[in-house]
């Protein structure tokens, strides 16, 4: 069972991600915004595609873009159906070159992910799914293949970590998992991709005890929970995106649903 907007969603995070690479690896302008994270023309240029593009498909759902992110509590606590947007998501491995950003789209219903769609604009590949729709893969257009979480990893445990943000509390948490796991295999990835390699079963845990905001994971949680996977904070409740005042997401712990580990992990990283 998939979902009527997502063949038009993926068109959309394709062509969003086809406006980045004209200035990727080239001298594009980086400006500043209020936080210094850097904006560049490409972060733009995807936003307006997506907002042209999702306005267009369902002119009733409002959109919430990194990009145009001030939009006040009051006005956004009345809605039930929603676009969350990251345009460009890695905006640092962007500008240096790396292929690991990201074009994130997902529709929330009453503070859950419905789906989400995430793009590699360097390859082309797109991740989407939902929970209770599945999960998949696609490289180019007209080809998809459905990507599950594995449970019991046949080639020893690999940890997912950013490489740009972390915490002490999650470097404590990395070498606890040491001791409990043996020493895992640790996939430092920018961007959205850490929750979509766990979603195509080729990791087992992404800790995240450091900042991110709602657009950050919206849509890769879509896609990991279609995939058997859960994103959960340090309660073990699922991540949610219901309006506040503040973005910012609570720490959380990205893994396979049924993990055999799962309290325990979320134990340990409470006490960190
Ligand atoms: N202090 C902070 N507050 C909020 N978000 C933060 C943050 N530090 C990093 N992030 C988020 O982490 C994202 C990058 O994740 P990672 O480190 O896993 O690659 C950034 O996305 P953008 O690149 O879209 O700005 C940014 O939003
Ligand atoms: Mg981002």
């Amino acid at each position: 069972m998939s979902h009527p907007h997502i063949p038009r969603v993926i068109e959309l995070v394709r062509a969003a991600g086809a406006a980045t690479l004209p200035y990727w690896r080239s001298d594009l302008a980086v400006t500043e915004k209020a936080d210094a994270s850097p904006v560049t023309a490409a972060d733009l240029a995807a936003h307006h595609i997506l907002l042209d593009g999702l306005r267009a498909l369902a002119p009733d759902v409002p959109v919430l873009s990194e990009e145009a992110a001030d939009i006040p509590l009051a006005e956004r606590a009345a809605w039930t159906r929603w676009w969350l947007v990251d345009p460009l998501d890695g905006t640092k491995e962007f500008i240096a070159g790396s292929e690991e950003f990201t074009v994130n789209v997902a529709l929330i219903e009453r503070g859950r992910v419905v789906f989400g769609v995430v793009g590699i604009p360097a390859n082309g590949r797109c991740y989407y799914g939902g929970a209770g729709l599945g999960a998949w893969r696609s490289e180019a257009p007209g080809d998809e293949r459905p990507i599950n979480v594995r449970l019991a990893p046949a080639q020893g445990f690999t940890l997912v970590a950013s490489k740009r943000h972390s915490s002490p509390a999650q470097e404590r948490l990395l070498g606890e998992l040491v001791a409990r796991f043996g020493e895992p295999a640790l996939a430092n990835i920018g961007s959205s991709l850490k929750f979509c390699l766990l979603a195509e079963g080729n990791a087992d845990c992404y800790p995240r005890l450091a900042p991110t905001s709602q657009w950050d994971t919206a849509a890769a949680q879509g896609v990991l929970e279609g995939a058997g996977g859960a994103v959960l904070n340090l309660a073990g409740e699922v991540l949610t995106y219901e309006a506040r005042e503040s973005f910012l997401n609570p720490s959380f712990l990205a893994l396979p649903a049924a993990a055999e580990w799962r309290g325990e992990l979320i134990e340990l990283a409470r006490t960190l």
